[in-house]
């Protein structure tokens, strides 16, 4: 089974895929998106079944099988799928076309505090989306971000002043609360006490409900239905946001964190957010589970390949002689910061996205209807051998020279909606990676089960659970179990 090369114009005629489910070419100048052969009865839906049960494992096989485009059902290509730079260009530079709708699948009751919180920049398009980024950049800037580095450091050492070595401990739930924690004093100024303990307790339970598939297949507004619960914690989440935002209205001075930031945001004609538009963004902005799942894939790389582990610990040792970084050390830790993009490469957060057709289209010579879903992934991108050599492999050091274009690499994604906080995702998870590092070594439980699986971001299904061993150069890396052993190659 051959893959369809990247380097191949993508109006690649589909009579060049070698697979037998292929469909043939139209004899005008666009081509037939080939694809899954159509199922009697259900069409698509059995192809959606199989996404559902395994997303990563399913773009997977439809790029090994068909290549750069596909679509979930031959003779109805409702539901397609893309991948590789080409592909990624025409996609995300014709936003006008193709747009950003995310959630568009679970239905929110119109005007519910679930759909109102829904409404952030993922959500919109357009002109408004433009208006709305405009009046949140300079939060989001490299240079206001920067300043958070010592409410993250303190809330971090506080966390691992809790911690002792040779302790076990499930490290993605203390990852999970520490991101929150610091989400929370960060996005909202809200310091530990009991309404941030009720914030957490439903935004933990929000992406639980909102990110199980009962919800999504049977999304019904009845006693003990998780959809329900989803729209309960949405409107307790929703409550004490307002709240907030007229606190931070009625206080005399303006707090020192993001919503305060964007409760005061103007436009040049001194135009700012509506208090619904507040809330929308202001949810968008605080759940941070893609910095998490970022930490805990990079920690997991790491204690499965013990010659990067060492090269890193060998830096932050020259570096900072266990002292907390300041900002100018950040940008002198460069294998750090390799580490960090390989593992993004190798396990995206965000390892799938949805457009919509917003019209009749054209995507690279395949015709493209209007209200198509079109799937991309950058976990099966990043993996394509034409554009990352050797792609399964974790090498922190192929970044000393590798310049991806923005189409090739995207774990921040890229076009209109590229992600507005990655300035502050690369703080927090650099951060959190060297304190923990500095004082720890996380180190697998030999014989652990490790399935990957996709809630909002990509996780490990079972947890992490390590044993908090002292730094050291001569561990040898836990031998585990589980389908994670597919998504990447231990070096020789
Ligand atoms: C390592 C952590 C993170 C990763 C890998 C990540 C990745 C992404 C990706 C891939 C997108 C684009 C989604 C799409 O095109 O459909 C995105 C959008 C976005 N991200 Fe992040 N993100 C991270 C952390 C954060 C954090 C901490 C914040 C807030 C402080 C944030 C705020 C946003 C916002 C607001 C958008 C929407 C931008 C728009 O639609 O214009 N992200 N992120």
């Amino acid at each position: 089974m051959s893959h369809l090369p990247t380097s191949l114009k993508a109006t690649t005629n589909v009579e060049q895929t070698s697979h037998s489910h292929q469909t043939t070419a139209t004899t005008s100048n666009l081509h037939l998106i080939p694809g899954y052969r159509h199922t009697p009865l259900i069409g698509w839906r059995w192809q959606g079944l199989r996404m559902l049960n395994d997303p990563i494992g399913f773009f997977m096989k439809t790029y090994k099988a068909y290549g750069q485009i596909s679509s979930w059902d031959n003779t109805d290509p409702k539901y397609i799928a893309i991948f590789g730079p080409t592909f990624h260009q025409a996609l995300f530079t014709q936003s006008k076309q193709f747009i950003a709708d995310a959630f568009r699948e679970s239905q929110f009751p119109a005007g519910s505090p679930m759909e109102r919180l829904s409404l952030g920049l993922l959500r919109i398009n357009g002109e408004k989306h433009r208006q709305h980024r405009r009046l949140m950049q300079p939060a989001f800037k490299k240079n206001s971000i920067d300043q958070y580095l010592n409410s993250i450091t303190s809330i971090t050492q506080e966390t691992l002043d809790t911690w002792s070595l040779n302790e076990v401990r499930r490290i993605d739930q203390d990852i999970t609360c520490l991101i929150t924690r610091i989400s929370l004093k960060t996005m909202f100024g809200l310091e530990q006490n009991p309404l941030s303990k009720k914030l957490e307790h439903y935004i933990a339970l929000l992406l639980k409900t909102a990110g199980s598939s009962t919800t999504l297949l049977f999304p019904v507004d009845i006693p003990g239905s998780t959809y329900r619960k989803m729209l309960q914690c949405a409107a307790s989440i929703e409550a004490i946001i307002r709240n907030m935002i007229h606190q931070k209205c009625k206080a005399s001075t303006q707090d020192y964190d993001i919503l305060s930031a964007l409760i005061a945001a103007r436009d040049d004609q001194g135009i700012g957010f509506s208090e619904d538009e507040l809330i929308g963004e202001a949810y968008t902005v605080l759940c941070h589970e893609s910095s998490a799942s970022a930490i805990l894939w990079t920690l997991f790389l790491l204690d499965q390949h013990p010659e990067e582990y060492a090269q890193l610990l060998t830096e932050l040792q020259t570096i900072l002689n266990s002292k907390p970084p300041t900002i100018e050390d950040l940008s002198r830790l460069n294998y750090l910061d390799w580490v960090i993009k390989e593992s993004l490469r190798l396990f995206p957060p965000a390892a799938f996205g949805i457009r919509y057709a917003n019209e009749d289209a054209e995507l690279n010579g395949y015709p493209i209807n209007k209200d198509t879903t079109i799937f991309f992934s950058a976990y099966v991108s990043h993996r394509i051998p034409e554009v990352f050599n050797q792609p399964l492999r974790f090498n922190p050091q192929r970044w000393a020279s590798l310049k991806p274009s923005p189409f090739e690499y995207i774990a921040f994604g890229a076009g209109e909606h590229n992600c507005m906080g990655r300035h502050f995702a690369l703080l927090e998870v650099k951060l959190i990676l060297i304190l923990l590092l500095q004082r720890f070594r996380p180190s697998l439980i030999t014989g652990s089960k490790v399935d990957r699986s996709m809630r909002i971001s990509l996780v490990a299904k079972q947890g992490l659970t390590v044993r908090l061993e002292k730094p050291s150069r001569f561990l040898k890396a836990p031998k585990i179990k589980g389908n994670i052993l597919e998504s990447f190659e231990k070096n020789a």
